[in-house]
């Protein structure tokens, strides 16, 4: 009897302790709550307009809960329809605001105040480690400064003949492999990219002549895919749960291939660059830098918004006719970079940077690529004028697409801005603010420490801008239509000093690859336009694949 007394007891006192625990956490809660709302952070915050039912603690991250990518997207074209241009989420007591108006976007992006990214990038870190993407302050500004330079166009036209090879290799593939069925062509797009890569930001050959550089590659591809997976899935963003997964031991299996691979290469790299400063071979580095230079101090440089016509300049030079053996890859030049005076990269932050062009360059392409391709399945008519075009410049020729052929392909160049506008390959980029900023397309203050998300995905529909902005029209990138509109109206490389540095490089190897397949296949879509299931991750997807029939030409 009296044992069950003791345990009946102990029982009560256990279950009132808890129930004092409780109260003190919740007053503890309740505290915290009301000195947080009476902040400068969260007054600011607060009179943003956002979704309603913010909750106390936990602000608005329910109504994110159990969303798919797709279904979040849909919530925030919604949002911006409900709401307007300034729109606020509260993550917990994390504030983040979504910027539409292209007035409000400029002061973020085109300010040298407002460079540091968010703490969204931190999954890139394990791979990208302190890259250009993420690095911030001096950091940054002197491995940019450094790296600039090696995607001048002079030599972005040495890999013309590497461009040509990649691109007919994926047209035999798909002709092997695909003509006639639904295929899923982002598959097929993908690998092309990575191979492109290998060659140009590493200097090693095709994943097919090489069982290393076939296991580097994968492990690129299957990297991007648990990043994107981790993004989505916020339970799997903190380290401590993602370690318990399967994800992460792959993760590690991955990165050790990358890792020893490109450490091999740097060694091999710096070698051939003493041999080559020993017999004192003319750098293209250090010409680039001069020119880059040169044309820095012309403020108009980076303006024009159309993309080929500031690849223009020096049209007659013809460095594409440089030999196999002579051509260099980016890795080359940031050995070289490393050792002029005042750089000193060390070979971990060679590596890291290799690592982030590898990331950047990979999946951003292969989504564009993509959905270009699906995009001239839906209009067909859009398909035949960018045929024509093509043929008037090859006529029945199969020779390789010349640096000068890309200037003349302005009715593709059109096609390609459109499909970067509707479909930007990243659709949202993120920026935290470490000072107040006063908005300019309304009475509101960002506080400091705000996040900031730029959605290009909303910020190219806007009808003010793009008067029917549901219409795939490549007129929109008409010159004069483009002069009329506000720069920051269309920026799917983002823009201003933190731009994306390959996108010259994007859209050589776009038009090469592009004009390719066009010239090769007509190409049918299974679904239209208004069908595709757009998914929000950290690149654009279609999540009902990017299926189309390919039909051979000839
Ligand atoms: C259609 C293709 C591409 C698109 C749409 C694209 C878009 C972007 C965007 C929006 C950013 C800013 C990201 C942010 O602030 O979070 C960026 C940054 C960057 N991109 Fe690209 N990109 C493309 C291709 C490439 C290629 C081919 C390379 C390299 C070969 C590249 C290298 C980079 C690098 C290194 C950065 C970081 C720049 C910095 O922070 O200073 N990108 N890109």
């Amino acid at each position: 009897m009296s044992v069950v007394v003791e345990s009946l007891n102990y029982s009560l006192n256990l279950g009132s302790s808890l129930g004092w625990f409780l109260v003190l956490v919740v007053a503890i809660l309740t505290v915290y709550h009301y000195i947080f709302q009476s902040s400068r952070y969260a007054k600011l915050g607060n009179k943003l307009p956002g979704p309603h039912f913010t909750l106390p603690l936990i602000g608005d991250a329910h109504t994110m809960i159990n969303k798919t990518p797709t279904e979040i997207l849909d919530y925030a074209f919604k949002l911006y329809q409900d709401k307007g241009s300034v729109l606020r989420f509260w993550f917990g007591n994390r504030l983040t605001t979504a910027l539409v108006d292209p007035r409000d976007v400029e002061l973020i992006l085109g300010s040298n105040a407002h460079l540091e990214k968010s703490l969204d990038y931190k999954l890139f870190e394990p791979w990208l480690g302190d890259g250009l993407l993420i690095s911030k302050g001096e950091k940054w500004r002197s491995h940019r400064k450094m790296i600039a330079p090696t995607f001048h166009q002079s030599i972005l036209k040495t890999f013309m003949p590497v461009f040509n090879k990649n691109a007919n290799d994926l047209v035999q593939l798909l002709r092997s492999e695909v003509v006639g069925k639904v295929c899923d062509v982002h598959d097929y797009m993908s690998g092309a990219t990575v191979d492109v890569l290998l060659e140009t930001v590493m200097g090693v050959k095709k994943a097919k002549e090489a069982k290393s550089s076939f296991k580097y590659a994968k492990a690129v591809m299957d990297m991007c895919g648990i990043l994107h997976f981790r993004h989505v899935r916020l339970w799997m963003r903190p380290d401590f749960f993602f370690r318990f997964t399967k994800y992460f031991k792959e993760q590690v299996s991955h990165l050790k291939t990358i890792h020893t691979l490109t450490d091999s290469v740097i060694k091999n790299k710096k070698l051939a660059f003493f041999e080559r400063k020993e017999k004192g071979d003319v750098s293209l580095y250090e010409t680039a830098v001069k020119e880059t230079e040169e044309e820095n101090k012309n403020p108009m440089k980076d303006q024009g918004l159309s993309y080929g016509s500031h690849l223009r300049d020096d049209l007659d030079e013809n460095d594409e006719s440089i030999g196999e053996k002579k051509r260099l890859a980016f890795l080359d030049f940031m050995v070289e970079a490393s050792h002029t005076s005042g750089n000193k990269l060390s070979d971990e932050e060679i590596r890291e940077e290799v690592s982030t062009i590898m990331f950047e360059g990979h999946d951003t392409t292969a989504a564009a690529s993509s959905f270009f391709i699906c995009v001239l399945g839906v209009y067909p008519d859009i398909q035949e004028k960018v045929y024509q075009e093509v043929r008037d410049i090859f006529q029945d020729s199969d020779r390789p697409v010349t640096f000068s052929d890309t200037l003349e392909m302005k009715y593709l160049e059109r096609v390609l801005l459109e499909t970067l506008r509707m479909y930007p390959p990243v659709p949202v980029i993120t920026r935290v603010i470490r000072e107040e900023v006063k908005l300019a397309s309304g009475d509101y203050i960002l506080p400091k420490d705000t996040t900031v998300a730029i959605p290009q995905l909303l910020i190219h529909r806007n009808a003010k801008y793009y008067p029917n902005p549901e219409k795939f029209d490549p007129d929109n990138f008409l010159p004069e239509r483009c002069t009329q509109r506000h720069y920051y109206s269309f920026i799917p490389f983002s823009a201003g000093p933190r731009s994306c540095v390959g996108r010259k490089y994007a859209m050589l190897k776009l038009k090469v690859l592009l004009s390719t397949v066009v010239r090769n296949f007509k190409v049918k879509s299974v679904v239209d336009a208004k069908d595709f299931k757009l998914q929000g991750d950290i690149i654009l997807k279609r999540s009902d694949g990017f299926h189309v029939i390919l039909e051979n030409r000839n």
